[in-house]
C-alpha cells in the first residue's frame, strides 16, 4: 500500500497534487525550450510559455482521458454519460452553482435545474475535469447502493472531509472497519430496543409542557429548535445512558432571532454543544460542494476544529467515566449482559480506546439526531399547510391511541394513517437528500427501455440526489408536488412504488442502508401521538421567521413546490427549514 499522509494534512496533500499536477507540462516547456528552439527567448517569451503550457495541458489530458473512456464505452456497447459544458474552464461555475446552493438555493435546486438543462436523470458534471456524476435515476442509485456495491467506496476524501468530526466511524470507513463498525451498532437497533418507549417519554413531557407555555403565552415558537433538542436528549439518553439537557438550554426568542447555521440562533449559545453540533455539519458540508478545492478555504486553518473542540468538552468526560467504570466492574469480576448495556457500554466492552468509542457514539447521535428532527420539522410544517390531513390523523390517533397517554410501539404499528403522513413527507423532503461514492473501476449503469447502459469511468465520483428522484413526475405522476398521503393507502398508486421500490428510497437501500429506520420512524410518531393529541393543530407564523430566512418572492415564478412554500427548505448533511419553523399550537 501506498504511505499516505494522515487525513488531517490535506492543506499539504492539496498543495503536493497541485505540484505533481503542474510539474508535467513544466518539464515538457523547459524540455522543448531548451532542447529543440535553439534560439535565445526574451524573459517575458519565457514566463509566457510556462503560463501557456499548463492550460495546454489540460487541455490535451482532459480531452484524451475522454477519447480513451469513450472508446472503452463502445467497446463494451455502452453509453458515455453526457458531459456538462460549463461557461468557465473546469466548470468551475456549476461547482460554484452547488456550493451558493447550499446557502442561498431551495433545498436541491440547483442540481435539479442542471439535469433539467440538459434534459438528462444523470450527468457527468467534469468538474475540474475530473468525472464528477450526479444522479436522480433510480436504476443507477440501485447499481450504487446494491447490485455493484462492492466497485463502489466512500474512499479517503470522506475520511479527510468528515474525519475529525467522525473518526474512522461506520459513516466514514469501507470494507472491514466499516463492517466492524456497523455490528457494533446493530444489535442496539434491533426491536427490542427500539419497542421501548420509556426514553421517549420524559423528552416528550417536556416537549409539550414548553409548547404549552409558550401556547398560553400566544407566542409563536420554532418548532425545529424544539425537535433537534429533542432528538437529541433522546438520543443520547438511548446512546449514553445520560442527555445533555438541550431541552433546558436558552431557545429562540421570538421576533428577535436571527438566522444562524441552519434554524434560528439562541442568544449566547456560541460555543456550546448544540451549535457546535450543527455548525460542523455547515462546514463539512461546503467542503463536499467546494470539492478537491476545499483545503483553498481552509488554507488559514481547519474550520471544524473549535466546534470538535467543544464536542469532545462535552462527550469526553463521558466517555472516561464509562472506561473507568468498566474498569472497576471488571476488577470486581462484574459482568454486565448486552441486553442491560447502553451503547456507550457496549463500545466500551470492545475496546479501551477512548477516541474511538466517542467517535462511535458521534457517528449514530449525528445520524439519529438530525435527521429524525427534520422529519418531525418537515411533516409539522405539512401539517399546517394540509389541515384536512392533520384532521385525518387526530381522527386516527383519537381511535386508536384514545385523547391521552403514551402509545405503544405495537399501536404505532397499527396507524396506517401515520406510516402514510411519515412515508409522503420523507417523499417530499428525504431528510438525508444527497450521498457520495467513489467507483473503484469502471461500471455499467443499467438504461431503461433497452437502451444501452451508460459508461461510468472507474475513479468517477457519484452523488445521488434522493429529493429529485422523489419529485420525478414520469415516475409520480403529475401531482407529484402534492403533499398526498392517499398516495401510500390507494391501491392504485401504492402498486407503482411496489413495483418499482427502487423509485422511493429515503433510507436508501442495500448493505449500507439506515439501521436507524425503525427508530426514527417509532420516534417521530411517538411524538406527533403526543402533540396532536395535546394541541388540534400547528399554525405557521411567517412573521415570526428571521430576516433573510422567508422565501423569496421570485420563488412564486419558480418550479414545482417552490412555488407554494411558506418556509425556506435547506439542506447541509441533511434538510433543514431555514431560520426555523416558527408555528403557533392551536388548542
Ligand atoms: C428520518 C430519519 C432518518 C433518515 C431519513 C435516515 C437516512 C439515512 C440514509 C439515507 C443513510 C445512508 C447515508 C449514506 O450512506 O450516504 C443513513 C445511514 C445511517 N443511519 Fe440513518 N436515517 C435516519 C435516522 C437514523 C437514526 C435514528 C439512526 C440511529 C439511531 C440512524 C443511523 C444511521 C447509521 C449508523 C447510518 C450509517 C450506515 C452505514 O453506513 O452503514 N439513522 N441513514
Amino acid at each position: 500500500m501506498k504511505p499516505q499522509l494522515p487525513p488531517t494534512w490535506y492543506r499539504a496533500r492539496f498543495l503536493i497534487g497541485a505540484a505533481k499536477s503542474l510539474s508535467p507540462p513544466f518539464i515538457l516547456t523547459y524540455l522543448v525550450l531548451n532542447y529543440f528552439i535553439h534560439r535565445p527567448m526574451s524573459g517575458g517569451v519565457t514566463t509566457l510559455a510556462y503560463a501557456l503550457s499548463i492550460p495546454l495541458w489540460i487541455f490535451l489530458t482532459s480531452h484524451y482521458s475522454i477519447w480513451i473512456d469513450d472508446r472503452r464505452a463502445r467497446h463494451l456497447g455502452a453509453l458515455p454519460i453526457p458531459r456538462a459544458k460549463g461557461k468557465l474552464p473546469g466548470n468551475i461555475d456549476i461547482m460554484m452553482r452547488f456550493a451558493k446552493d447550499l446557502r442561498e438555493g431551495y433545498i436541491s435546486q440547483a442540481m435539479g435545474e442542471i439535469l433539467d438543462e440538459y434534459g438528462v436523470d444523470t450527468l457527468n458534471t467534469r468538474i475540474f475535469w475530473h468525472d464528477n456524476i450526479i444522479t436522480r435515476d433510480d436504476l443507477h442509485m440501485r447499481t450504487v447502493h446494491q447490485t455493484q456495491f462492492e466497485s463502489f467506496k466512500r474512499g479517503f476524501e470522506t475520511l479527510e472531509k468528515m474525519g475529525s468530526f467522525l473518526g474512522r466511524g461506520v459513516f466514514v470507513m469501507d470494507r472491514a472497519e466499516w463492517r466492524t463498525e456497523r455490528a457494533l451498532i446493530r444489535p442496539f437497533l434491533n426491536k427490542e430496543r427500539i419497542s421501548d418507549f420509556d426514553i421517549f417519554q420524559e423528552h416528550a413531557d417536556r416537549v409539550l409542557s414548553i409548547l404549552s407555555s409558550s401556547a398560553c403565552a400566544h407566542e409563536p415558537i420554532d418548532i425545529q429548535d424544539l425537535f433537534g433538542r429533542f432528538t437529541l436528549d433522546a438520543a443520547s439518553s438511548f446512546l449514553l445512558g445520560a442527555s445533555p439537557g438541550a431541552l433546558d438550554g436558552p431557545r429562540p426568542v421570538p421576533y428577535k432571532a436571527n438566522i444562524g447555521s441552519k434554524g434560528a440562533v439562541t442568544e449566547g449559545q456560541l460555543g456550546t454543544f448544540l451549535y457546535s453540533f450543527e455548525e460542523i455539519q455547515m462546514v463539512i458540508a461546503l467542503r463536499w460542494r467546494l470539492q478537491t478545492f476545499f483545503p483553498l478555504y481552509e488554507i488559514m486553518g481547519d474550520r471544524t476544529s473549535p466546534h470538535v473542540d467543544v464536542i469532545t468538552r462535552w462527550i469526553k468526560p463521558i466517555v472516561e467515566e464509562a472506561l473507568e467504570r468498566k474498569r472497576q466492574e471488571s476488577a470486581q469480576g462484574i459482568q454486565r449482559q448486552r441486553a442491560e448495556r447502553t451503547m456507550l457500554e457496549n463500545l466500551v466492552e470492545n475496546t479501551h480506546d477512548g477516541g474511538r468509542v466517542r467517535f462511535g457514539l458521534l457517528n449514530v447521535l449525528m445520524a439519529g439526531r438530525d435527521t429524525t428532527a427534520g422529519l418531525l420539522t418537515f411533516a409539522l410544517y405539512l401539517l399546517t399547510m394540509y389541515p384536512a390531513v392533520t384532521e385525518r390523523l387526530r381522527d386516527e390517533i383519537f381511535e386508536l391511541c384514545g385523547a391521552k397517554g403514551n402509545p405503544s410501539y405495537d399501536l404505532i404499528r397499527k396507524m396506517p394513517y401515520m406510516k402514510a403522513v411519515l412515508n409522503e413527507t420523507l417523499r417530499l423532503f428525504p431528510v438525508a437528500p444527497f450521498g457520495i461514492r467513489n467507483a473503484i473501476h469502471e461500471v455499467l449503469l443499467p438504461s431503461a427501455d433497452g437502451k444501452p447502459p451508460l459508461y461510468l469511468p472507474g475513479k468517477a465520483r457519484v452523488t445521488w440526489a434522493m429529493l429529485n428522484l422523489h419529485r420525478r413526475s414520469d415516475l409520480w405522476g403529475e401531482d407529484v408536488d402534492e403533499f398526498d398521503p392517499d398516495r401510500w393507502i390507494d391501491p392504485k398508486r401504492l402498486a407503482r412504488v411496489e413495483d418499482r421500490p427502487s423509485m422511493y428510497v429515503p433510507f436508501l437501500s442495500g448493505p449500507r442502508s439506515c439501521p436507524g429506520q425503525n427508530f426514527a420512524l417509532n420516534e417521530a410518531s411517538f411524538m406527533l401521538v403526543r402533540l396532536l393529541q395535546r394541541f388540534s393543530g400547528f399554525e405557521l407564523v411567517p412573521e415570526a421567521i428571521p430576516g433573510g430566512a422567508c422565501p423569496p418572492p421570485q420563488w412564486q415564478e419558480g418550479k414545482g413546490r417552490q412555488r407554494v412554500e411558506q418556509v425556506w427548505p435547506s439542506t447541509a448533511f441533511t434538510a433543514f427549514v431555514k431560520g426555523g419553523l416558527w408555528v403557533r399550537p392551536l388548542p
